[in-house]
């Protein structure tokens, strides 16, 4: 759900961000982490690699993957994958069949359980109930779902329907700190909100047996050799609360580098076989001529210069002991200063995302150590996380991200972001209004001075629409809720969404008549089930989609044109023609569609909250923004300031979108019909003569 308003006549928009913006720096309040219960020693690692693919045949391959792991500096790895599920998935091993769909199946359940069993032990710590979790960032790239790991993990957590969720895929190793990054601009952007950040990564997404020629497969023994599974999560907050809450480190600021046209060095792709990893060689000396550059320019703003470096503890993805060894020599470190990470490569190996949180686990106890003796205490840190471009196409080829930094000192505050960008993926249909809700909840317009946030939603770019699978997405049974069409028109489209709104086909009648109010198809009938399926094709019609036969178009508020660009399915009014001229302000509103009374709130609405529901609510609702009409303005701005009471009522304006592959809509859906009914029988008994 998503509101939007108009700048033009909603000018409070700054004073009420002010309000419920957080007042301090976002702290990590707790960490949990969890490894499957296989442990291969890396010293036996190749005997069981070569043996479970029955390739014991390949003896220069084993060889030189004992080579590699000798080198490694890893002593143990942790596996969801065993002998056992090996037997049960032939395909796996087989070269010559498809098994993404195999992997796909296995992780859908695997991934967001062994997450849970870390973010639970991070909310045990936090000292919190797990309800009181406001938004959760998920970061994987073992699997792609939709739902995704994001809504499985709120279930087995019982996190409120209303927790915000954001899913970000594909960001390789670096994602543990762009979980982080995105987490913190959400907390001190959202009085009271508590984030839960969430990574996951099994190497079965990228298991496979050799090929056999040594060319071949030389990228393959480093990617055996080094990648572990694991699971890491941290509950983010700003403003803790003193008796229960218990900050570990303070986030200061966050920011990205990519360094131009490195996109190959450290590629990923998902092929009908599983992930694809391609760990360039020149990845390390990449890593050693630029990291200084990188980090002098990230940390400027703060004060702090190149030959520093050595003051400062350092939190860095364990990539592999070469990039290890390349941060330390590229800002002449100390020998040592990189411990905490060689410890997690040693006892882990590389768990990609998750790593970095594993990292700063074993810094805050040796902190908390160090506090303990009043010595040697380093007041500010570095968290680096390492890892590949942005997936090509989304964002310009020509980028790759290299360094992802975040400082934690306990004391000092400041702000700075360089550049971030963020990919997600698999929010189907909600995609438009997901992307949108997260450029609000990190608000980097207010966090960060001048910044502007491009929200890109192609449609081209979805990897993961129900499931991606060997031969392409597949839609479940939701296709004939998704499409404006009948689901054989699909067949015919070159889009995964459908044809496009201009297809012919869509201006002519269809086969079956719709209902009197097309928002009623979505309401299962009673008796029914709650999901229609696709073998029972009811002529259902998108409650968000535009009507194929358009009306005149009006003009539109630029903010609306480029939102509606951005997602076709977004509830906006029509685009501006290009004829009509340019009004400077205040343009006319569009006649809103008229659905009938029972279904009037799935379309834009206003609704009027009675005072005992708001109160109810915290003081920024996870799953509503409210914003204020212009009437309501100084008496909504003034009270906080004041310290007075909340108003009576707010006005929630604007387009809604729904979640439409979540259960959790159908509750969020329920809880608008109850406010309606509540406000509807409130109004009547004020109407009616006493
Ligand atoms: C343990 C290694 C593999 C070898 O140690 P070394 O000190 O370099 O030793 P050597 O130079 O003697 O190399 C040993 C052998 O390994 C081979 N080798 C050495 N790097 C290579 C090589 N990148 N290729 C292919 N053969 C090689 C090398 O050719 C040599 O082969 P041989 O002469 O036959 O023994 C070491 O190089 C190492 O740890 N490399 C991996 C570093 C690395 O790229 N880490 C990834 C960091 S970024 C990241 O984590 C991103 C994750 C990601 C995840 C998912 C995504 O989708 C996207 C991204």
């Amino acid at each position: 759900m998503f509101l939007v308003g108009n700048p033009a006549v909603n000018p409070s928009k700054g004073t009420a961000r002010h309000m419920w913006r957080a007042d301090g720096a976002a702290s990590v309040l707790g960490i949990g982490t969890a490894n499957p219960a296989n442990c291969v020693r890396q010293e036996d690692y190749a005997d069981y690699y070569f043996s479970v693919t029955k390739s014991e045949h390949l003896g220069n391959l084993k060889a030189k993957l004992k080579r590699i792991c000798h080198k490694s500096a890893i002593q143990k790895r942790y596996f969801h994958l065993t002998e056992e599920l090996l037997n049960d998935h032939p395909e796996l091993l087989d070269r010559t069949v498809p098994s993404l769909d195999a992997r796909q199946g296995i992780l859908a359940s695997a991934v967001p359980e062994l997450t849970a069993a870390a973010a639970s032990k991070a909310i045990a710590e936090w000292g919190r109930p797990a309800t009181e979790i406001t938004h959760l960032v998920v970061s994987t790239f073992s699997g792609a779902h939709m739902p995704g790991a994001d809504h499985r993990l709120a279930s087995l957590l019982g996190l409120r329907p209303f927790v915000r969720r954001t899913m970000l895929y594909m960001h390789g190793c670096s994602s543990g700190s762009a979980a982080l990054r995105m987490a913190k601009d959400i907390a001190e952007n959202n009085h009271g909100a508590r984030v839960l950040v969430a990574c996951a990564e099994l190497t079965l997404i990228m298991f496979r047996a050799p090929h056999g020629q040594a060319n071949n497969d030389d990228e393959l023994m480093v990617m055996q050799a080094l990648f572990g599974d694991g699971a890491a999560a941290a509950v983010v907050g700003a403003d803790p609360i003193n008796s229960v809450e218990n900050p570990d480190f303070e986030m200061i600021s966050a920011s990205q580098t990519t360094i131009p046209d490195t996109a190959h060095l450290a590629a990923g792709q998902f092929r009908d076989d599983g992930m694809l990893f391609h760990p360039s060689k020149e990845l390390p000396s990449l890593v050693r001529d630029n990291i200084e550059h990188c980090m002098a320019g990230a940390f400027a703003p703060l004060g702090i210069t190149a030959g520093g470096w050595n003051d400062l503890f350092w939190a860095v993805h364990p990539g592999g002991r070469p990039i290890l060894d390349s941060v330390e020599a590229g800002l002449r470190l100390e020998p040592g200063k990189l411990w905490a990470s060689r410890k997690v490569l040693s006892e882990y190996g590389n768990m990609s995302g998750p790593s970095v949180i594993f990292v700063l686990d074993e810094l805050r106890r040796t902190l908390e150590d160090k506090d303990q003796d009043q010595e040697g205490r380093q007041e500010m840190g570095v968290v680096l996380g390492i890892g590949p471009g942005s997936p090509s196409r989304l964002w310009s080829a020509h980028w790759s991200q290299v360094g992802e930094t975040t400082a934690w000192p306990h004391t000092a505050r400041a702000s700075s972001l360089r550049a971030p960008h963020r990919a997600l993926y698999a929010h189907g249909c909600s995609s438009g209004s997901a992307a949108l809700r997260v450029a609000n909840d990190l608000d980097l317009a207010v966090n960060s001075h001048g910044a502007r946030v491009l929200t890109v939603i192609p449609e081209t770019e979805h990897p993961a629409a129900g499931r991606l699978r060997e031969d392409g997405l597949l839609f479940h049974s939701w296709s004939a809720v998704l499409s404006d069409t009948e689901p054989e028109n699909k067949e015919n489209s070159n889009s995964p969404w459908g044809p496009p709104v201009s297809d012919p086909k869509l201006t002519q009648p269809r086969r079956r008549p719709s209902p009197a109010c097309p928002y009623a198809a979505w309401a299962p009938a009673a008796g029914q089930p709650a999901r229609p399926r696709i073998d029972a094709p009811t002529p259902f019609r998108h409650p968000l989609c535009r009507p194929a036969v358009r009306t005149p178009p009006p003009p539109a508020p630029p903010i609306l044109s480029l939102a509606r660009a951005f997602h076709p399915l977004l509830s906006l009014p029509p685009r501006r023609s290009p004829s009509l001229p340019r009004k400077p302000r205040r343009p006319a509103a569009a006649p809103p569609p008229r659905p009938c009374r029972e279904h009037r709130e799935l379309r834009s609405s206003t609704l009027v909250l009675p005072a005992e529901l708001l109160s109810s609510f915290p003081s920024k609702s996870p799953a509503i923004d409210f914003s204020f009409p212009a009437s309501d303005r100084r008496s909504a701005a003034s009270p906080k300031l004041a310290g007075e009471p909340r108003p009576n009522s707010f006005s929630m304006q604007g387009a809604l979108g729904f979640t439409y592959l979540s259960g959790l809509t159908r509750l969020a859906q329920a809880q608008v019909h109850r406010w309606n009914a509540t406000a509807d029988r409130r109004r009547s008994a004020s109407s009616s003569p006493h």
